[in-house]
């Protein structure tokens, strides 16, 4: 059997740090080299010789992070949400002094999570309105997910790509926050709910009928099959992979 793959994990005592720390240590081909918090030596990472770097930490430092794992010539498998298109350019960017570095951004771990994306993304051309709810628990520090922003982004580009023009709203009167934050023309609304763990449903609709895309996570470990493909095979992917279906061939 080949040398086990020696990882490290950030944001190692959060929630999903948590988990991640599990589930690598469970797996006999990985290696949990280090758990690092805020306020611990960064550089741990390194010197306990990481090849891969988990990061579940908040979307105020995971740019610093993913800088510091690239400098370092550290692969990274990065959950932290709150990334926009001129994060990943920056990412890009820095990746092009460091072409070996694999970094994969991924909104969402969850298997059904990624699929429900996708099929969001294949129904949004058939149907005339599409809204986005997400729920998840109150700890949650950025609204609305990760996850939310990205299926809107890709219900908005496939009806772009089929001519489509604005999803009609003729709401002219609204309380401020109403109708939800408006990502790409599509309505997102986000529900924080003390019990909940993360879900969504994406509301099609089209004349005489509906059609509802419900995904819902209940437990963290739901997040870790996709966790360590992409410890896996970041190594095989130098430069910036987004989204976890770039891995399961969807
Ligand atoms: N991609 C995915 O599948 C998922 C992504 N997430 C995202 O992961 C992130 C973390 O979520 P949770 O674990 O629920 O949050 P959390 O608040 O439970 O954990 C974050 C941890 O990061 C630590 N931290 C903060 N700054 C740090 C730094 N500079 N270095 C190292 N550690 C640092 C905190 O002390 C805390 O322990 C959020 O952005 C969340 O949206 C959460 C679930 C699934
Ligand atoms: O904070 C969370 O919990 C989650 N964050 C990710 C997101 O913002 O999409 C993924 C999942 O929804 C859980």
């Amino acid at each position: 059997m080949s040398e086990p793959i020696r990882v490290g994990v950030l944001g190692a005592r959060g929630r999903m740090g948590q988990q991640a720390c599990r589930a690598v240590d469970a797996a006999d081909d990985l290696e949990l080299v280090a758990m690092v918090d805020a306020g611990d030596w960064l550089f741990s990472v390194a010197d306990a010789g990481s090849q891969v770097l988990v990061d579940f930490t908040h979307p105020d430092v995971v740019m610093d992070n993913i800088r510091f794992a690239i400098d370092q010539g550290i692969h990274a498998v990065v959950g932290t949400t709150g990334f926009t298109a001129e994060r990943l350019d920056t990412v890009r960017t820095w990746l092009a002094d460091a072409p070996q570095v694999g970094v994969l951004v991924a909104p969402n771990f969850g298997i059904g999570a990624v699929l429900s994306m996708r099929f969001a993304q294949l129904a949004a051309r058939f149907y005339d309105t599409a809204e986005v709810i997400e729920l998840h628990h109150p700890h949650k520090a950025d609204a609305p997910s990760g996850t939310a922003v990205r299926t809107a982004e890709l219900i908005a580009a496939a009806r772009r790509e089929a001519g489509m023009g604005a999803v009609p709203d003729a709401t002219t009167q609204a309380r401020d926050g109403a109708r939800g934050a408006d990502v790409d023309g599509v309505h997102v609304h986000a529900l924080r709910v003390a019990g909940m763990v993360a879900h969504q449903e994406v509301v099609l609709g089209a004349e005489g009928e509906t059609l509802t895309i419900r995904h819902d996570s209940l437990d963290r470990v739901s997040f870790m099959p996709g966790v360590l493909l992409g410890v896996r095979e970041i190594a095989r992917r130098p430069g910036l992979t987004v989204g976890l279906e770039a891995l399961l061939d969807l």
